[in-house]
């Protein structure tokens, strides 16, 4: 597998750029003429800047307008062709790219073309250079990768051959079954690149909204299949344009480039097992069976008011660790680890963080292989201290440099809780709550972090993901994307936030940074587990009385079923599979909070109540503030 990416994915100056892209393990770059452009540098230079950096030149492109032009712009045309010729000869670079025309004085007719582009093809040859065509998704007369095919067939000439770009093949959703016919020779170089499904006009959303593959819902494994079917065996090279990306951190938008190109080939190798495709063997995605624990930093004073709640919630403190102050309260199948020691990571995270669910982990059928996979795919592994009080297992940075702990039932790690931790019977039998297991994880971060933890958690584990919905906070849009598996055993949702007025976007401002801001667990008596909240002293989190009335008319609901709700407190929504009843506890310090969920068949998130819980959330914090403001004078 050869990989490239074009210099206009990536944010800086080309400089830059080529660090970046060559520290992330790229053969190539494609290099976008404006980038060249701009920058301070003669061809000469830049091309050894390229070579230095130890990358091939994939690569020069676009060149706009060539094809179809009636005199004189036909000469001026081929001109402005040998002048660009001089150039790469100079860059040395092999290949360029012409994308179709969008002149409006540009002539149709695919004999017309193809004879522009014999005879260009020509000129190429005494240089010893090659012309790929691309069907731009917005060119006038050619728009489809099957035209430019043609094209290319009748050119009949060994230096003109076309270019794939997944984007304007899957944009207008042409079938890429006809990719399969193509000889693979004639297929000179392949672009990739996903985005989200929005509606909208194909130019505006190819130059702002490109991301890589994986991130967005464009068929790209599809396509692949199909451009890998042929034979080709050649460069693929990522090609995003992207606002975010071009502002992002270079080296993590490379290194995300890299992880999306591996995983694509990784889909492509499983589903064309006859395929021989040049590619490090991985280790399959990861079957998470279900989430094992919630792992909090705290200390001791910061553990009290959470370790109250759980306890309000019905969780008892069933185990401590032999050495360290690690406490392990359950319920069900709920654990949830207390982490107050003052050595490790943990620590470290809560001194500079506070309260905070660091770390969580997830149950998988070989924990070694599933460390394997993330770190092929560019994880950073966490490598424990053996002195350090984190649970001794195999692990992943992640979401915020919290930790993604990988758990098996091989001996050592099902005795984890045997053997690091000493079994508490309870002095008095505390009924339980009804919660059995987690429901989701939610964890908050910069909104142009959120691509790069879908690919994270898509690519390493199996997986999928919905569509991006946009959650109303009074102070601004907070965007939400979930990743689940088939069984629903692990959900996790993500909350991108751009405005640091919104709840979410506060709670990255007290943290310092990305994580679980709630955890859902899941009851299936929701009214039972109120009542027993309720006689704990448990407050939950107090909702407008006029979302009460609103919901009876909105759904038809019985009103002695809302005044119940309205009681506890809980809130409600339908799908078409079933209902959902939610309830939220007050706001932790940082801003942590826990949410109940019953679900009947309803397989969302209750994004349509999101923003009564968040106008629910700021009168808490604003009546606290004034009490606190109170207390001090
Ligand atoms: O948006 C464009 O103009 C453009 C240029 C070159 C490409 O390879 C491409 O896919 C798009
Ligand atoms: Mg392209």
């Amino acid at each position: 597998m050869k990989t490239s990416i074009a210099t206009v994915s990536i944010s800086g100056d080309l400089r830059e750029k080529l660090d970046a892209i060559a520290g992330a393990g790229f053969h190539g770059v494609e290099i976008f003429e404006n980038d060249f452009l701009i920058y301070d540098a003669s061809p000469r230079e830049v091309g050894r800047m390229v070579r230095d950096a130890g990358l091939a030149l994939t690569l020069f492109q676009p060149f706009r307008d060539f094809e179809g032009m009636p005199e004189p712009f036909r000469q001026r045309a081929f001109d402005r062709a040998e002048r660009k010729f001089d150039i790469m000869g100079e860059l040395g670079a092999d290949l360029m790219l012409i994308c179709s025309s969008t002149s409006q004085v540009a002539l149709g007719g695919i004999d017309r073309i193809a004879n522009d582009f014999a005879e260009l093809g020509e000129r190429a040859a005494k240089r010893g250079l090659r012309v790929g065509y691309e069907a731009l998704a917005w060119g006038r007369h050619v728009s489809d990768h099957r035209d430019a095919w043609e094209v290319v067939r009748r050119a009949d000439h060994a230096n003109i051959g076309l270019v794939l770009d997944s984007f304007h093949t899957l944009s207008r959703r042409i079938d890429v079954n006809s990719i399969r016919a193509i000889p693979a020779d004639k297929i000179f170089i392949v672009q990739l690149a996903d985005a989200p499904d929005f509606d909208m006009d194909l130019l505006y959303w190819s130059r702002h909204f490109r991301n890589m593959p994986g991130e967005g819902d464009l068929p790209v494994v599809d396509f692949m299949r199909a451009v890998s079917a042929t034979g080709y065996d050649g460069v693929i090279s990522l090609e995003i344009f992207n606002d975010q990306f071009r502002a992002a951190d270079s080296r993590a938008v490379a290194v995300d480039g890299q992880r999306s190109l591996l995983n694509l080939m990784d889909q492509v190798q499983r589903a064309e097992p006859q395929l021989a495709i040049n590619l490090p063997a991985i280790a399959p995605p990861v079957e998470v069976e279900r989430v094992e624990f919630v792992e909090f930093t705290a200390d001791r004073h910061a553990a009290e008011p959470l370790v109250a709640m759980l306890g309000a919630m019905g969780f008892r403190h069933t185990g401590q660790h032999r050495s360290k102050d690690v406490a392990r309260y359950e319920q069900g199948g709920i654990s949830v680890v207390v982490n107050s020691d003052s050595r490790g990571l943990a620590h470290r995270t809560f001194q500079t963080r506070g309260l905070s669910a660091y770390a969580f982990g997830v149950r998988v059928p070989d924990a070694a292989a599933a460390l394997d996979r993330a770190v092929a795919l560019g994880a950073k592994p966490f490598t424990q201290n053996l002195k350090s009080d984190d649970l001794n297992l195999p692990a992943v940075k992640g979401v915020g440099g919290g930790l993604v702990y990988f758990f098996d039932d091989s001996e050592a790690l099902a005795k984890v809780w045997d053997t690091e931790f000493v079994a508490l019977g309870s002095p008095e039998p505390i009924a339980d709550a009804g919660l059995g297991r987690f429901d989701h994880i939610a964890q908050s971060m910069p909104y142009d972090e959120m691509l790069r933890w879908l690919l994270f958690y898509s690519s390493t584990l199996k997986v999928e993901k919905t569509p991006l919905v946009d959650i109303i906070d009074p102070s601004g849009l907070v965007r939400s994307q979930v990743v689940q598996n088939d069984d629903r055993s692990l959900r996790i949702t993500m909350n991108g936030a751009e405005n640091p007025a919104t709840v979410a976007g506060q709670f990255l401002a007290e943290t310092l940074g990305a994580g679980i801001q709630h955890l859902a667990f899941a009851s299936d008596d929701i009214f039972a587990t109120a009542e027993i909240l309720q006689s704990r002293g448990f407050v939950p989190l107090q909702i407008s009385p006029n979302y009460y009335e609103d919901l009876e008319a909105r759904f038809g609901l019985d009103p002695d079923f809302v005044a119940r709700l309205k009681r506890h407190q809980i809130m409600y929504d339908e799908d078409a599979g079933g209902r959902y009843l939610q309830l939220y506890s007050p706001i932790l310090s940082g801003g942590f909070f826990f949410e109940i969920v019953e679900r009947q068949g309803y397989d969302g998130y209750g994004a349509a109540n999101a923003i009564f819980r968040i106008a629910a959330q700021r009168r808490l914090v604003g009546s606290r503030a004034m009490q606190s403001g109170r207390a001090a004078t």
